[in-house]
């Protein structure tokens, strides 16, 4: 497997990370280009990928090709590399170029997968959720499945569920760290030290979603098992409840799928 990355931001660098640490498939060659070529090698050293310097090249060595770059970089990136894409297999993680999109710019030969990731695959523990709709080859999507497998749960979606699976799981992870942020500075005013109050806080946020997801249990249930009658944490619970906590994630929620 030759995987070539276009870009190499807060999202590739994650994946790249999680693929040398974690892949359980053969990643024979990781290579990447972006534009900044000092920030590359940087990247390059600390990751252990390839950088190469133009996006020629990058095409040309490279059978599996993530397209990591911004939306509105994209069509930059297509003007140069289009005619350089037949027989390639695309995975796109751009916001909005799914397979629809995709088809939209009638590239010819290059079969197309979207994957909506997450920042977690550079720990091992992203979430990774794929298009139904795909051109891949269907060995090459099991392949492909278990490359993002090693980082992370793997889950498919059909196209119209992609806008909100992608907002629960690809802009979840700021979520929660604001969480983990803002219980951090309430254990901060009480005296604890930064440094302790985000490894309480992050390990607490971990093991919560841990045990949910392990035993199945409904995340109601394993909340009323940590409220004694009477006891400290309701106090907080009802606290939660009367300043709009629910009513605020719903929210945020909303206004992404606006767009
Ligand atoms: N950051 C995240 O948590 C997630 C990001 N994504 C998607 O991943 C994509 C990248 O996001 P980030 O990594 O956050 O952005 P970023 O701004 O950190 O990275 C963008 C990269 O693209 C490169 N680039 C710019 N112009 C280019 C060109 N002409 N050719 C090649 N590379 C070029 C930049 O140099 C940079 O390395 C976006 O499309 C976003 O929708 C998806 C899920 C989660
Ligand atoms: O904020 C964004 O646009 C990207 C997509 C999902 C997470 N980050």
């Amino acid at each position: 497997m030759k995987i070539g990355f276009i870009g190499m931001g807060n999202m590739a660098q994650a994946l790249a990370s999680g693929f040398t640490k974690y892949a359980k498939v053969k990643v024979h060659s990781l290579k990447a280009f972006a534009p900044n070529q000092i920030k590359l090698k940087e990247n390059a050293d600390k990751i252990g990928f390839t950088p190469v310097a133009t996006l020629t090249e990058l095409v040309e060595g490279s059978d599996i090709i993530i397209l990591a770059c911004k939306p509105y970089q994209m069509d930059t990136v297509l003007d140069e590399i289009r005619d350089l894409l037949k027989g390639k297999a695309v995975i796109s993680v751009v916001l909005g170029w799914n397979l629809k999109k995709w088809q939209s710019e009638q590239i010819n030969g290059a079969r197309f997968q979207f994957v909506m990731p997450n920042i977690s695959v550079a720990a091992g523990e992203g979430v990774l959720l794929f298009e139904e709709e795909n051109s891949l080859f269907a060995g090459e999507r099991t392949d492909m499945m278990r490359l993002f497998e090693s980082v992370g749960l793997v889950t498919e979606l059909p196209a119209k569920l992609m806008g909100i699976g992608g907002t629960i799981s690809g802009c979840g992870p700021a979520f929660v760290n604001l969480f983990i942020e803002a219980y951090a500075d309430a254990a901060v005013k009480y005296g604890i030290s930064r440094e302790i109050a985000y490894k309480l806080v992050s390990a607490t946020v971990m093991g919560s979603a841990r045990l949910q997801l392990m035993s199945g249990e409904h995340p109601a249930v394993l909340k009323d098992k940590v409220c004694s009658p009477g006891g400290s944490t309701i106090k907080g619970v009802t606290t939660l409840e009367r300043e709009g906590f629910r009513r605020a994630c719903q929210l945020s929620v909303d206004e992404i799928m606006k767009n």
